[in-house]
């Protein structure tokens, strides 16, 4: 018998799926999707202090590899998400709630109202959207990321995690994990975000396929799995004592397999969910639960976080 059951900070998970931030996500409707699929875990939209409607439209494109999008953090503001997770059932699904605040002030409000949640869900947040114009990452600013999570250690007792940004560099890697580490309250690293500002050109029209900054945006599907691997598996060996979540070219049983393998705790699934909705969950469930069986693990940690190296 294969069993997906699995462990997030202590609390026990039927399977280790979720949405990725900002799919599926944004109205109670979507969220209501979310609580009714197969994922044993579901995080809102990243919030903003503020509602905001986001980048012009067409502001998100799927290909045959993947996606581009430059959304612009649409979300319905902060209260909004509070809301909804004060009336969740946390029995019935574990809630994360993500911020994305415009500045640290904003995040440092929102966490001032998050912390006095009756019924709080897991707090994650986002260092990490390429799409607000004039924004940069603060993933990508070591020095302004130490000052969030050092002011967010000091607003809010709960364990929380961040939503990072790819790295590209090993020196990235040890930079990032070594400000991580500093914050023990930081339970876990969700890895990866969209590889930001990505240009997709079609050959045909000779044009860019999304409105906003000129058709930059971020990618995901499969053009970004071996480097969300890559980041999942850097970040699995710097910080033994947080929980990695892997994000990022999730397509099916084999890909939320090799997330796994590099040592995620949970794995989510954004541009298949976007192209196939929440049905995506049950066919990846199956595939893993085939994969498993097929090499004779009957539990995830019978493999998960042993890659071998050569
Ligand atoms: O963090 C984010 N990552 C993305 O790829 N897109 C959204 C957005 O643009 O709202 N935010």
């Amino acid at each position: 018998m294969t069993d997906l059951t699995c462990l997030f900070l202590g609390q026990p998970l039927a399977n280790p799926l979720m949405n990725a931030s900002g799919v599926c996500c944004r109205t109670t409707t979507e969220l209501d999707t979310l609580a009714s699929s197969a994922a044993a875990a579901m995080v809102t939209k990243s919030c903003t202090l503020e509602p905001r409607t986001g980048n012009p439209e067409p502001r998100y494109s799927s290909l045959p590899l993947g996606s581009i999008n430059s959304m612009g953090l649409p979300n319905e503001g902060y209260q909004y998400y509070l809301d909804y997770a004060e009336r969740f059932d946390h029995e019935r699904k574990l809630l994360f709630l993500s911020i994305s605040g415009l500045t640290l002030d904003d995040n440092v409000e929102m966490i001032a109202a998050i912390r006095e949640a009756v019924n709080p869900a897991l707090l994650e947040v986002n260092l990490s959207c390429p799409n607000v114009p004039g924004k940069p990452q603060t993933g990508y600013d070591f020095e302004a990321m130490d000052e969030l999570l050092d002011e967010v250690n000091d607003a809010y007792k709960r364990p929380f995690g961040v939503k990072l940004p790819p790295y590209f560099d090993i020196s990235h890697f040890d930079a990032a994990a070594e400000v991580l580490n500093r914050y023990p309250r930081l339970a876990f690293v969700t890895c990866i975000n969209s590889v930001g500002n990505g240009l997709v050109i079609d050959p045909d029209t000779e044009s860019v396929v999304i409105k906003p900054k000129d058709g930059f945006g971020g990618l995901g599907g499969a053009y970004v799995l071996p480097t969300a691997l890559a980041n999942v598996n850097a970040f699995y060996r710097r910080c033994p004592d947080k929980q990695i979540i892997g994000c990022g070219g999730v397509q099916s049983g084999t890909e939320a397999f090799l997330h796994l393998l590099a040592g995620a705790s949970l794995v989510q699934i954004g541009t298949a969910l976007y192209e196939e909705g929440p049905a995506v969950f049950d066919r990846v469930l199956g595939e893993l639960t085939a994969i498993m069986a097929s090499k004779g693990y009957t539990s995830i940690d019978a493999f998960r976080g042993k890659l071998k190296t050569l």
